[in-house]
C-alpha cells in the first residue's frame, strides 16, 4: 500500500489504464474486464484490477491535472511495478476537422509547464508517446472503424483558460486537442523506462462550443477503452 493507493502488493497489473475520472474507471472495468474487483478507493480515486482476454489489467483513476496524475503514476510505477500506462481521457477539440466523439492518439504533448519542470530545468523536453503503443493503437482504431486523429495535443494546467492568444497559437501549430495530464505521464514514463500513451475522446469543442454532459464523459467513451486494451495486447 502507498499513501494514495490502497492496493496490496500484487493487486496492480503491469498494464494500467488511467482515466482522470474515477467513475469512468469503474464503468470501464465493469464493462470491459473479466472478474474486475475494486483494489483501492483511497480519497475516492477508484482502482480496479481484472483481466482482458486473460491478461491482467488495472484501471486506476488519476484525478484531474498533472500534479494529481504525477502522484498516481509515480506510485503505480515505483511501488507497484506498472510498465505500460495508457491514459484514457476526455479532451477539448481544437481543429475544425476534429469532431466531438472523435478519438485522438496523442503522439506528443506540449505544455506551458509540468510538475517535472523543476527537474528538467532549462531543457525543453518533448514529451512523446511510446511508438509501439501508438502504432498498435492506430491499427486498433482502424480495425474498429473509430474516427481517429494522430498528432500533438496540449496538456494544460487550466480548464477555464483565459489565454485566448495561447489557444490561437496552439491551433495555428496544428494541436488537435487540450487536456490536463498527458505531458507529465509521458515524461514520467520516459524517466522510468516505461511505455505510455494517451488516448483521448473529444468531449467538447473550443471552436464550436459543443459539449457532452458529464454522464456521457463517464460512461460512453467505449471506443478509446477498446483501442487501449487492443494496443496493450496486440494480436489478441
Ligand atoms: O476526462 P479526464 O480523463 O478527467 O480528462 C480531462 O477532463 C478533466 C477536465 O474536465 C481533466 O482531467 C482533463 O484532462
Ligand atoms: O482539459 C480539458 C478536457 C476536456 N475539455 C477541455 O476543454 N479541456
Amino acid at each position: 500500500m502507498t499513501v494514495h493507493i490502497g492496493a496490496k502488493p500484487g493487486e496492480i497489473a503491469e498494464t494500467v489504464l488511467i482515466p482522470g475520472d474515477p467513475y469512468r474507471a469503474r464503468w470501464a472495468a465493469e464493462t470491459y474486464l473479466d472478474d474486475a474487483r475494486l483494489v483501492t478507493e483511497v480519497r475516492g480515486e477508484l482502482g480496479f484490477t481484472g483481466t482482458w482476454r486473460g491478461h491482467p489489467v488495472t484501471i486506476q483513476g488519476s484525478g484531474m491535472g498533472m500534479p494529481s496524475l504525477s502522484i498516481y503514476a509515480n506510485e503505480l510505477i515505483r511501488d507497484y511495478g506498472a510498465r505500460t500506462l495508457i491514459r484514457v481521457g476526455s479532451c477539448g477539440g481544437m481543429q475544425a476537422h476534429v469532431k466531438v466523439r472523435d478519438v485522438i492518439l496523442a503522439m506528443s504533448a506540449s505544455s506551458v509547464s509540468t510538475p517535472s519542470a523543476t527537474i528538467l530545468r532549462e531543457l525543453n523536453y518533448a514529451p512523446h508517446a511510446d511508438w509501439g503503443l501508438l502504432r498498435a493503437a492506430a491499427d486498433a482504431a482502424e480495425a474498429i472503424g473509430a474516427p481517429t486523429h494522430v498528432g500533438g495535443i496540449h496538456s494544460s494546467d487550466t480548464f477555464y483558460d483565459e489565454r485566448g492568444d495561447l489557444t490561437e497559437q496552439l491551433t495555428r501549430h496544428g494541436i488537435l486537442g487540450v487536456e490536463m495530464e498527458a505531458a507529465e505521464l509521458y515524461i514520467l514514463a520516459a524517466r522510468h523506462g516505461c511505455r505510455a500513451l494517451a488516448i483521448l475522446t473529444v468531449s467538447d469543442h473550443l471552436q464550436t462550443g459543443e459539449e457532452l454532459p458529464s454522464d456521457q464523459r463517464e460512461r460512453s467513451f467505449g471506443q478509446m477503452i477498446e483501442i487501449a486494451l487492443a494496443a496493450a495486447f496486440p494480436g489478441e
